[in-house]
């Protein structure tokens, strides 16, 4: 079980609902994954003539708690307003914070996202902040009042995996009792398992699986992938080491010479 702001969540997949081919193999996938947590884009859905009371309706019986965010707003203000435009529709004060401030990396605005953070949280919504592996930007927001952090494991859409190890080994250290998701870039379950393996409370990933061959495939790759991660985590590890250690023992081998 995961915590998100008081609330258990057995599944430790987050799983978004853009890019795939139709709604139907969408919602295929979000059953595949088991993932207790979706997450909706309400500016891009909108934009590409989805936003329906009916697509809304189906995202609701995902049954799958709804994390909407605030994809493609650049401004504090955009991301302000979508983020109240997204309580009305799902009725929900959760909010996946997104404030874009790099196009070619997509990375977040984060003197942007600690701004917005800051309007919302004191407008009672709980924030799940997109953000880097940037420890001070990371303060910032538990200090504004988040009790979830996302720091990105590469750009979004790049599948490039967990880019900077170091980095989020390093937040995870240092924010304990924090609930920590790796959000974005993942490309392949082993990725997951990584992020998992390293004590991060849960992952969130979208085009891995909607761009997969055969996206309920690799959503079920995937939870099985964060299962196994976490699994090893609890089961404490070895510590890497330089030299060799032999793993058979010696004592009583035969003597040959
Ligand atoms: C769906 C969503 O919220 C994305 O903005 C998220 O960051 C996932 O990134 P990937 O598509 O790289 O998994």
């Amino acid at each position: 079980m995961v915590n998100f702001y008081g609330t258990e969540v057995a599944s430790r997949l987050l799983l978004g609902t853009a890019l795939y081919p139709s709604p139907a193999v969408m919602a295929e996938a979000v059953s595949a994954s088991g993932a207790g947590i979706v997450t909706v884009s309400l500016r891009r859905e909108s934009a590409e003539g989805r936003s329906g009371q009916a697509f809304w309706e189906m995202i609701r019986g995902l049954g799958a708690q709804v994390l909407p965010n605030t994809a493609g707003c650049h401004t504090v203000r955009e991301a302000v307003t979508t983020a109240q435009m997204a309580r009305e529709v799902f009725g929900t004060d959760w909010i996946k914070l997104e404030v874009i401030g790099e196009d070619d990396t997509l990375q977040p605005d984060l003197f942007g996202l600690i701004e917005a953070a800051r309007i919302l949280v004191a407008e009672g919504f709980k924030v799940f902040p997109y953000t880097t592996e940037d420890l001070v930007a990371a303060g910032r927001l538990v200090d504004a009042g988040c009790e979830v952090l996302m720091p990105w494991g590469a750009p979004i859409g790049s599948g490039q995996g967990l880019v900077n190890p170091y980095g989020l080994r390093a937040m995870r250290s240092h924010f304990p009792d924090v609930t920590l998701v790796v959000d974005a870039g993942i490309g392949v379950p082993s990725h997951a398992a990584r992020a998992m393996e390293m004590g991060y409370d849960a992952v969130l990933l979208n085009t891995a699986v909607a761009k997969a061959g055969d996206p309920a495939a690799m959503a079920r790759a995937f939870a099985l992938a964060v299962e196994a991660g976490r699994v090893a985590f609890e089961a404490d590890p070895m510590e890497p080491r330089d030299m060799a250690a032999p793993s058979t023992p010696v004592m009583g081998k035969a003597f040959l010479g």
